[in-house]
């Protein structure tokens, strides 16, 4: 069924990005208009469980609720398999996932999210319709400049619920979140708001107010006094325990009233330390800091502004040393298997091999060959400003150009632009082949690139004349020896307009590009008030356009497939991962500033200026934190379990290495 909708949806107006969930009536996707980019979910209603006449009813409610805090429904769609929802998609998952998930909610955060819940309500109460299954689960998320919104979702299925119930088809909802009354069948406006005080309590508390079988949960609901514990301030304990009265009469008789009592509480409350501890408890992950040995393997006599690793194991060498070189120069010192480090400062690249590993214990040196120690040096013509290892060579990104530096080069070190040709090097196939960095593109302006991990495609953003907007393009890597790579768009003229202000771009993967433009501020154009994101197929058709009302900074891409990780300035203490596909957002609260990122493909490892370092499995669960050095300038890991650390203060700089399996992090090397 679920097969055909998709291959049915493939025809339709959307594009599939991917499953998001599986509800009781059917999966939920996450799709984009192929016209607009604009991002949906589609809902899949089992035909059998939803006769349409009964949807259609329901569907006049659903489509009449508009607000923000209200997960809008725009329409039902037909195909020939079956019927889909389309509604607002949001990126940030469910209360639930959040609070699983996110360890740091501050409590005037839950304030918050229970504000809007009590919005939302309150917008569908004057319109004579209940919710009737209040509950985390129900409640999704899209991502705000100061938190998260909580939108409500579920309406009108939940009431369309209650009839199949009175059918005797179906359970009886969620009984940790129902109001006595809901027991004997019956239900009002305040056994919404039961529910709120239900999910007030958990997210300050961390539990519900009461658990067991659904038969012990009910005996409760009906008899059983709340308790709560006294960490919660008084005024806080007050609303709770108006929401949660046995007697709907003697609880807030309507959201507005209730939404007025959180408002205040939330204005007037005083957290208390005891309280702000446990919550720094659960930022942790309450993972305690472990001890970490690093290992200090040279000084450094620069500031490094990017290191790039590439890990000696057989597994990775097939991924990142390129099969290309390894097949087509012999005698190389780089074919052996060993760790390799570039150091990147200014125009200078340079590269150390360290045949032995650079994780075995003491500090190693480089590799030697005849007598002479592997550590050398590429200049460039111009300041490189990120460096991508490729399975073709090196391919440093600078101001105006991008050159391609085969790995061969650092045997012997060369400065440009003086060109000496080298030493000819044989190749397998007998000839000789000369190596020099190689010219790949030239711009007469500003530009942004990104390069396919297999070095396949080069996704090129050059800012137009008018220094306002920029022309995306895709070029052809291959065949390697080709300097003029070939343009996919057939020419510029064919290629997309990206919008203005554009600071990043990325591939997705082989097939995809995503480009990531500030947005300003409306009246002063001066500060950025958040993220447009446009992502294109190679050859150049938009799939998404959505804009994130954060500004972020230090994108990146994780080794995780499909994943960009970023640093939001409003929110010091998170860090931003954004799966693009389908498209989903967790922000994972932190005890640390973090301001440096390495990605690994277990997970993330996030660095702090006084040296703290947080590691995030790739669920983006804290499972280790450790004390690094300080001042550090540029991260990145070794594969699999190596991190390697430059640091720079007052004219000294080292480069340490931390062994993570000796760390304890919980993740399986
Ligand atoms: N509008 C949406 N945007 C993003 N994700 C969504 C959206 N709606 C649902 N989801 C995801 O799909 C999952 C299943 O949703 P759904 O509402 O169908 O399941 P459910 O909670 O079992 O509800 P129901 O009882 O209506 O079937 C959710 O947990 C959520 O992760």
């Amino acid at each position: 069924m679920s097969y055909l909708l998709a291959k049915e949806l493939k025809r339709s107006k959307y594009r599939l990005l991917g499953l998001v969930g599986q509800g009781q009536f059917g999966q939920v996707y996450c799709a984009s208009h192929r016209k607009t980019g604009r991002l949906v979910a589609l809902k899949e209603l089992d035909k059998k469980r939803f006769p349409t006449h009964k949807f259609l009813r329901e569907l006049r409610f659903l489509l009449s609720l508009q607000h923000d805090n209200i997960v809008t429904c725009h329409a039902l769609e037909h195909t020939s398999t079956g019927r889909y929802l389309v509604m607002d998609y949001c990126e940030g998952g469910t209360l639930r996932g959040l609070m699983e998930d996110d360890v740091r909610l501050h409590p005037s955060q839950c304030l918050k999210l229970v504000i809007d819940i009590l919005a939302g309500l309150d917008h569908a109460h004057h319109r004579g319709i209940v919710h009737c299954d209040i509950k985390p689960e129900n409640i999704l998320l899209t991502l705000q400049a100061d938190g998260w919104r909580a939108r409500i979702s579920d309406f009108g299925i939940a009431r369309l619920h209650q009839d199949i119930i009175s059918d005797g088809s179906g359970n009886t909802g969620s009984p940790a979140y129902m109001a006595p009354e809901r027991f004997y069948g019956q239900y009002s406006i305040t056994s919404d708001l039961y529910a709120v005080g239900v999910l007030l309590f958990e997210l300050l508390v961390g539990y519900r107010p009461f658990s067991g079988v659904p038969i012990e949960m009910m005996s409760a609901h009906l008899n059983r006094p709340v308790s709560i514990p006294n960490t919660v301030p008084a005024v806080l304990q007050t609303v709770i325990l108006t929401a949660l009265q046995k007697l709907p009469a003697r609880r807030f008789q309507s959201a507005t009233e209730m939404l007025k009592a959180v408002q205040t509480a939330a204005t007037n409350v005083e957290f208390d330390r005891a309280w702000a501890d446990t919550m720094l408890l659960r930022a942790s992950g309450g993972q305690p800091i472990s001890e970490c040995h690093y290992v200090q393997q040279e000084t450094l006599r620069s500031r490094v502004q990017q290191l790039v690793t590439v890990a000696g194991d057989a597994s990775s060498q097939g991924d990142l040393n390129g099969t290309a070189i390894a097949k087509t120069v012999v005698n190389s010192p780089f074919d052996a298997t060993g760790d390799r480090v570039y150091q990147i400062h200014k125009n200078d690249i340079s590269c150390r091999s360290y045949a032995g590993g650079l994780l075995a214990g003491n500090a190693v040196s480089p590799v030697e060959v005849d007598g002479r120690s592997l550590f050398s040096c590429v200049r460039l013509p111009q300041a490189v400003k990120e460096l991508l290892v490729r399975p073709q060579g090196c391919f440093a990104i600078m101001q105006r150009s991008i050159y391609r530096v085969p790995v061969e080069l650092f045997q012997t070190g060369v400065a440009l632009p003086s060109q000496k040709p080298l030493p000819p090097i044989v190749s397998t196939s007998g000839s000789l082949v000369h190596l020099l960095p190689e010219l790949v593109a030239e711009f007469s302006g500003d530009f942004l690139a990104a390069i396919e991990t297999k070095g396949r495609w080069m996704a090129v953003a050059a800012v137009e004349a008018d220094k306002v907007t920029s022309l995306l393009d895709v070029w052809s890597l291959l065949p390697i020896q080709s300097s003029k790579p070939v343009s996919c768009n057939g020419g510029t003229s064919a290629a997309p307009r990206l919008a203005s202000n554009l600071f990043h771009l990325a591939m997705v993967d082989a097939r995809y590009v995503v480009a990531f433009s500030h947005l300003l501020d409306k009246g002063t154009h001066s500060s950025i008030t958040g993220v447009l994101l446009e992502i294109f197929t190679r050859r150049g058709h938009p799939v998404i356009t959505l804009s994130l009302p954060v500004p972020l900074r230090h994108l990146s891409g994780s080794a995780t497939p499909y994943r960009m990780i970023a640093l939001e300035p409003g929110q010091p203490h998170s860090v931003l991962l954004i799966d693009l596909k389908p498209f989903k957002l967790l922000r994972v609260g932190l005890d640390i500033v973090p301001i440096l990122i390495a990605s690994a493909s277990w997970g993330d490892i996030l660095m702090a200026a006084d040296g703290n370092i947080v590691v995030l499995d790739r669920y983006g669960l804290v499972v280790g934190r450790m004390v690094g050095p300080a001042n550090p300038t540029a991260i990145a890991v070794l594969e699999p379990h190596g991190l390697l650390i430059a640091t720079w203060a007052e004219g000294q700089g080292t480069l340490v290495t931390i062994n993570l399996k000796q760390a304890s992090t919980g993740i399986l090397f």
